[in-house]
């Protein structure tokens, strides 16, 4: 695991180089001291010890519909950090999260894990098994228990023993044999969170994960994600409401751009204004 610690810039990614004035003067050089030499390469280990971000958004831009959400969005996350997405309402945080996920494709600039193209189909592959999706549909299986709702998710992983513990966590222990239809909007979150947990995958994308959640309930989330990340995991959230974090990066996305007409507009409209 890559120690914490992230970068964040609206308009700039920091390369190594900024990091490190020694790396942006050339390798070789005739005239320096045994002791310039020796700081040089002390400087050059320190750089190569420099963890990459596991994820970057380079540059990202978003059209949907001839409308542009997203424009020229950087981000660099590492191992153990959180990122909070907020913005006002049609910004494009779930845009923006629906883009780590791989549902949508930047229409400018990169998505990068590890340094590799998430759009390109033999890191998709790789990527897609390290993220955990909660999002506003809960996906919850009406008919099934609500052991039963972590716990096929919890098999399809290839793994076992998470689930009980998990709902017994999020505080839904006594419900486990129920049906899930008999949840109320809390508990369903509070089943979608453990789920979350019993997965136990790396990179947690959060819709709005404090929704509908009471005050115990938001604890528990707070609790859940201050675990993940000492353990090396990234938590990336779009949220409107506050959820304590230790040294999140804040993503402020602005409000939406004009809508850009399109020819049917125009026609609808008898040409531009
Ligand atoms: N399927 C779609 N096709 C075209 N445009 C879409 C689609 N879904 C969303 N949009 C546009 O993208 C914009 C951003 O939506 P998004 O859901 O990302 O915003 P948000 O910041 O998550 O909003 P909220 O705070 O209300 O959840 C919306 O204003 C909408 O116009």
């Amino acid at each position: 695991m890559f120690p914490s610690g992230s970068n964040i810039s609206s308009s700039t990614l920091f390369s190594a180089s900024c990091l490190n004035p020694v790396a942006s003067r050339p390798y070789s050089s005739s005239a320096q001291s045994p002791l310039a030499q020796h700081k040089l390469y002390i400087s050059l280990m320190t750089l190569r010890k420099t963890p990459l971000p596991r994820l970057v958004l380079d540059n990202v831009s978003c059209m949907r519909n001839a409308q542009q959400i997203l424009r020229h969005v950087n981000a660099t996350v590492h191992d153990g950090s959180a990122l909070v997405l907020s913005g006002t309402n049609g910004s494009g945080k779930t845009t923006l999260l629906r883009m780590l996920a791989g549902f949508n494709k930047p229409t400018a600039g990169q998505v990068l894990w590890n340094g590799h193209d998430i759009t390109k189909s033999g890191v998709f592959h790789q990527y897609k098994l390290q993220l955990n999706w909660l999002a506003l549909k809960d996906g919850i299986k009406d008919k099934f228990t609500v052991r039963d709702n972590v716990l096929w998710f919890e098999l399809l992983e290839g793994k076992e023993g998470n689930s009980l513990p998990a709902l017994e966590l999020m505080g839904l222990g006594k419900l486990v044999n129920e049906k899930a239809r008999m949840l109320s909007m809390g508990q369903r979150k509070r089943l979608q969170l453990a789920r979350l947990l019993a997965m136990d995958r790396p990179i947690w994308l959060l819709d709005e994960p404090s929704v509908a959640l009471d005050g115990e309930g938001v604890k528990l989330l707070e609790y859940i994600i201050h675990e993940h990340r000492k353990k090396g995991g990234i938590v990336i959230c779009a949220t409107h409401l506050p959820i304590a974090m230790e040294d999140p990066m804040v993503l402020r996305l602005p409000p939406r751009f004009p809508r850009r007409m399109t020819l049917v507009d125009m026609l609808d409209r008898g040409g531009p204004d």
